[in-house]
């Protein structure tokens, strides 16, 4: 009997998936999504398809997301220009009303993205749950308003929700002691939720394809380094960006119980697939001792 080549490669990419299912069975696995991945609708899809079959084989995923752009639309749109420092929004009341409105808007959209697909997911923001807990951030001794540094996560309701099956989605609002409302950059939640989890794995979707030695050379991406190299990398000086603090960022969930953290091009369909199941991965990962090898084996 002839079999189809490409029926056989479609089992072949099934088996390949195997070991990495086995892996990562009822492990949780923390989802920053953000950026030009987010921009884009028929990617935007494709992110969430991938997020809810990592759920349908066994994984916890949790989303995180941000939405900085679409936050700047909304705040040009009512006439105000969006300032930045740091990387960190400027923040006064108004930004803070609008930054909450357009965050949650694309919560629930994400939200509604994933209930097609035929997993429940459940929308929350740093508030629901007493779950995000802040102090106000300076940026080098500069007042940039309700933004957010975040002292304490209760996990108790992302608990409640992986025990009761449903896929949370958090959006990187919180509050203070005073119960006042702030800001908080997308990639330090899911940092701290990611530590807080102690997640087997967090994954960055980003708009670059990962961690570049050197940024103008787009042959230098480094597929893989150890928190150590991570660190080195960091105090070199030549990282720039968005990177610098994400890298930080990451380096510190390491050292506080995240096993791994993957940076990968969101604008590539299906990275996150690509990445988990496949044996040669995409983008950079940031591993911890010993798990080098089971890592892109090839
Ligand atoms: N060595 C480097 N490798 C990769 N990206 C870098 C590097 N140096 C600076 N960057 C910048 O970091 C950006 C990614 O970080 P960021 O803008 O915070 O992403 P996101 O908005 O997805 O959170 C890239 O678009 C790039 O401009
Ligand atoms: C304090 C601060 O800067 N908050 C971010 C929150 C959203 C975010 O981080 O979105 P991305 O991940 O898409 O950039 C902001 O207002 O843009």
């Amino acid at each position: 009997m002839e079999l189809d080549q490409s029926i056989m490669q479609k089992a072949e990419v099934l088996i390949e998936a195997l070991p990495y299912i086995q892996r990562f069975n009822r492990k949780t696995i923390v989802v920053k999504y953000g950026g030009s991945a987010m921009v884009d609708e028929e990617l935007k899809k494709q992110v969430i398809q991938d997020v809810v079959l990592l759920k349908l084989v066994g994984f916890k995923p949790i989303i995180v997301h941000g939405g900085g752009k679409e936050i700047s639309r909304w705040v040009e749109k009512t006439g105000m220009e969006p300032h930045f420092v740091n990387g960190l929004r400027v923040t006064d009341e108004p930004t803070m009303e609008i930054a909450e409105m357009v965050l949650n808007r694309v919560n629930k959209s994400l939200v509604q993205l994933v209930n097609e697909l035929g997993v429940k997911a459940v929308g929350i923001s740093g508030k629901d749950g007493m779950m995000l807990k802040c102090r106000k951030r300076y940026s080098d001794g500069e007042d940039i308003g309700f933004v957010g540094d975040i002292t304490e996560v209760d996990t108790q309701i992302i608990n409640d929700l992986l025990e009761k099956d449903f896929l949370p989605i958090i959006c990187p609002v919180g509050f203070d002691e005073d119960f006042k409302t702030y800001n908080i950059n997308a990639d330090d939640a899911a940092c701290a939720i990611a530590t807080a989890m102690k997640a087997e794995k967090l994954a960055f979707l980003t708009d670059v394809e990962g961690v570049y030695r050197d940024f103008q050379d787009k042959d230098s991406l480094i597929s893989e380094m150890s928190i150590e190299d991570a660190q080195e990398f960091v105090s070199g000086g030549t990282l720039g960006g968005g990177m610098l603090p994400k890298l930080q960022n990451c380096i510190d969930a390491m050292n506080h119980g995240v096993s791994r953290v993957h940076i990968m091009d969101g604008r590539i369909p299906h990275c996150l697939l690509l990445e988990i199941f496949t044996n040669k991965g995409i983008g950079t990962a940031i591993v911890s001792p010993g798990e080098e090898r089971f890592y892109h084996a090839e």
